[in-house]
């Protein structure tokens, strides 16, 4: 019988679990189930999500968890939860992400210290949320732990425990540990803080006695799944949008737009998050009468630059540029361009022009992509294949669909399994290869940041 070893990952809208063959990464088996929504969630849902896959989480030898980043699951001395957990595309502690950054020396120092300047995402502001709205619920906050953490104690690690992925996300981690005037800082007390495993390290035993990985958050579950190298930039097309890389410093970029993450293998993985990214496409669906299909339909039917409209996708406020008050803009609309396509068009192209942004950011800190990987639901879309390319500047390489973040925590589960100093070789997934259509150049770019950088 081959060891086999499952990997989850317990995202914004679902979770999803896939069983691997521990010496190649071939998936035997995999399961999902929805996460109710809001920018808040009692983390017992991600549970009860995770346990309609428990049959097929018993058959595994080891398993990792790999989450949502920078949630905040705050317990009582108990270990009960105090509060839903804060998501991080809950945007109501953008008031102190601004006081922190500059109580503490402005964006700066947050960057050279912490490798990131705070937005209503990291973890830090969302403390000190609690402890300005909500100060009996913080009172009683003892241990703070991110998503991923929580579900790995409690499917049976030895204490709280996290890895330096998830952990570089909180606002209150550098490479160095944790920086606990930070935390007290924002909460108020210094509660304690999961431990910091090593990479590849077992953490502990499920109730059937599989091997626990540490986790780690889903963008780093994603770059263990798609065996990133050098020159790799992956852009992922989920509930958020995250343009990445791995590196083997940390960013640390005072502007603020690209986060200094730590990656799940001991090295770094600069990223870019976009609160607007799938859903964009959903909603300009619903807008239109049809669904993603259609929408990919449609826009691929209209002339690339949608007939001169041009949209923000700033739909739930944005992160990157920082407007956590920012709505959706559609401009350019006459009676001549006002059709169901032209409007798909300009989703479409909305989407990948925030995404092309974010690459640049990234750029912009040093990292070179030879390759531009894209993954996420939102790469199941036709017209975001077709028109990637032209609006990225470069060829794109499609991974064949799968659930890369859960294949990253399988093989990180693999890799505690093995006891080896480094994650197992799995096979590279097969892959299609767009280059962009020259009927396509357009002025799509140079018109969204026109539009992007007038005052509203
Ligand atoms: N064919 C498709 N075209 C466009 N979007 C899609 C398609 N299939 C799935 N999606 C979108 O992808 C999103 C889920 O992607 P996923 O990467 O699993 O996100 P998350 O990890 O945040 O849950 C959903 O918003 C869904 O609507
Ligand atoms: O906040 C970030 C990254 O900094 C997001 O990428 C979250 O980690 C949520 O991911 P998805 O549910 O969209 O995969």
């Amino acid at each position: 019988m081959p060891m086999l070893v499952a990997g989850v990952d317990s995202s914004t809208q679902s979770t999803k679990v896939v069983l691997c063959r521990a010496e190649d990464g071939v998936i035997v088996a995999s399961a999902s189930a929805p996460h109710p929504d809001g920018t808040e969630c009692d983390p017992r849902h991600w549970w009860d999500a995770l346990g309609q896959a428990r049959e097929l989480l018993e058959r595994a030898d080891a398993v990792g968890v790999a989450a949502q980043q920078h949630g905040m699951v705050a317990l009582d001395d108990g270990g009960a939860v105090v509060r839903p957990a804060l998501l991080w595309n809950d945007t109501r502690s953008a008031p102190q992400a601004l006081s922190l950054r500059e109580e503490f020396g402005g964006p700066r120092a947050w960057a050279e210290r912490v490798g990131l300047v705070p937005v209503a995402s990291f973890t830090v502001t969302k403390l000190r949320w609690m402890a300005e709205n909500e100060p009996e619920n913080a009172r009683r906050t003892a241990a703070v732990l991110l998503p991923h953490d929580w579900l790995t104690w409690m499917l049976g690690a030895a204490e709280y425990v996290t890895d330096r992925g998830d952990a570089s996300g909180t606002g209150y981690w550098s490479p160095a540990g944790y920086l606990p005037d930070l935390v007290r800082g924002a909460l108020g007390h210094e509660p304690q803080l999961p431990r910091v495993a090593a990479p590849g390290e077992a953490v502990g035993e499920t109730e059937w006695g599989a091997l626990l990985a540490p986790g780690t958050g889903d963008n780093m579950g994603a770059a263990l799944g798609l065996g990133l190298r050098d020159g790799d930039v992956v852009v992922s097309i989920g509930t958020s949008g995250t343009a990445f890389a791995v590196a083997e410093k940390p960013a640390a970029d005072p502007g603020g737009f690209v986060a200094g993450f730590a990656d799940a293998t001991g090295r770094y993985l600069p990223l870019v998050c976009t609160l607007n990214a799938a859903r964009v496409l959903s909603s300009a669906a619903e807008l239109i009468g049809t669904d993603l299909d259609g929408l990919s339909a449609a826009a691929l039917a209209a002339e690339p630059g949608a007939g001169g409209l041009t949209m923000l996708p700033y739909l739930d406020g944005e992160r990157t540029p920082d407007r956590p008050d920012a709505t959706g803009v559609l401009t350019g609309l006459t009676t001549a361009n006002a059709t169901r396509e032209n409007l798909a068009r300009a989703a479409v192209e909305a989407l990948l022009c925030s995404l092309a942004d974010a690459v640049d950011h990234l750029a912009a800190q040093g990292v070179r992509p030879r390759r531009t990987l894209l993954i996420g639901g939102g790469a199941r879309s036709e017209a975001v294949r077709t028109l990637a390319p032209a609006i990225f500047g470069t060829p794109v390489i499609v991974p064949e669909p799968a659930e890369y973040v859960a294949l990253g925590a399988a093989r990180q589960a693999a890799w505690v399994l093995a006891g080896t100093a480094e994650p197992p070789d799995w096979p590279e997934a097969p892959s299609t290869h767009h280059t962009a259509d020259p009927s396509d150049a357009s002025d799509v770019r140079v018109r969204y940041a026109a539009l992007r950088d007038t005052p509203i």
